[in-house]
């Protein structure tokens, strides 16, 4: 093994959802005193597979059975005809698949994984999961037990693990530190957006404030989909500029209440935190800066 006691958890998410339960499942491992990265499986430098002993993925599946963009590239790679069947021999995983089972080709993308790791020689620890969004408990109901089974399965290889009193002791994945107490700035209207306020309108790119108009739900109330046609509106009548095939890239904004919120939550705590600071986010691993 590269290193002791390593775990790594890889994710293919298209909405955050499968990135969110690969990180949970991280915080898990990091509580039991395991070491590795979280990471999409396309971030991973997929020629160092073949020399992880534990793996766990969490892989969700979008489109019609389709696996999620960031898995595209691992994907790919994994189906290449010149692999031998014994690549990933050292290989001990893990899937729990993310799905919803309205869609006919429930968790495909989950399911072909967890084939195809067999079919290059890997181990699996454990069937694999199928959570379904359509469940009463969501993902969780499948998630929780799948987990369960995995740490207990993991104390075969790891005959020191204590899993008995595994509390959610948080750790973070983030360094977050603050670079600049810049100067509250006033805004004129109640649209006006900070940066906007600053005179870095370039920031965007070609950014517009717009205003919603309408959201009228475009489904039956009894539809399990909710589909809405939104209208926006620019907010001084400027005309926008667009061809057939643009795409307009929409960054939502907190409301002033939620923001206001917020920040009382963290006076509150006696955290310096004022909502014009600017901060400096940074990935760590194990307790170190990327
Ligand atoms: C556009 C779209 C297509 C989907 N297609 C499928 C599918 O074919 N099979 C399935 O089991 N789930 C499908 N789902 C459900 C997602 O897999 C499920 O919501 C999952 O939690 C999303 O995880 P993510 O946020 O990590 O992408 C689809 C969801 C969306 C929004």
């Amino acid at each position: 093994m590269r290193e002791q006691n390593r775990i790594l958890v890889l994710y293919g998410s298209q909405t955050f959802t499968a990135q969110e339960v690969a990180e949970r499942v991280w915080r898990k491992t990091k509580a039991l005193g395991f070491r590795g990265p979280v990471q999409a499986m396309d971030d991973y430098p997929i020629s160092l597979l073949i020399h992880e002993h534990f793996v766990i993925f969490v892989c969700s599946t979008t489109g019609q059975g389709d696996e999620p963009d960031n898995m595209k590239k691992f994907w790919k790679f994994l189906l290449r005809k010149s692999l031998p069947p014994n690549s990933l021999i050292k290989l001990h995983f893990g899937v729990i698949g993310l799905g919803d089972s309205s869609y006919e080709k429930f968790n495909f993308a989950g399911k072909k994984l967890h084939k195809r790791l067999k079919q290059l020689g890997a181990t699996p620890l454990l069937d694999i999961g199928l959570c379904d969004y359509q469940h009463d408990l969501g993902h969780d109901a499948v998630l929780t037990p799948w987990l369960d089974q995995l740490f207990t399965k993991l104390k075969c290889y790891f005959p020191n693990l204590q899993t008995d009193n595994m509390n959610d002791t948080f750790i973070p994945k983030w360094k977050v530190s603050i670079i600049k107490k810049e100067k509250q700035i006033k805004l004129d209207s109640e649209y006006e957006d900070i940066y906007f306020a600053r005179g870095q309108k370039s920031y965007y790119l070609e950014a517009n404030l717009l205003k919603v108009t309408k959201n009228i739900r475009t489904t039956e109330e009894t539809h399990f989909q909710d589909v809405r046609l939104i209208t926006l509106k620019t907010i001084e009548d400027a005309k926008l500029n667009y061809k057939p095939g643009d795409v307009l890239n929409i960054r939502p904004r907190n409301s002033k209440e939620d923001v206001d919120d917020l920040f009382g939550i963290f006076k509150s705590h006696n955290i310096d935190l004022k909502p014009y600071y600017r901060l400096l986010v940074e990935e760590c691993h194990d307790g170190k800066l990327n």
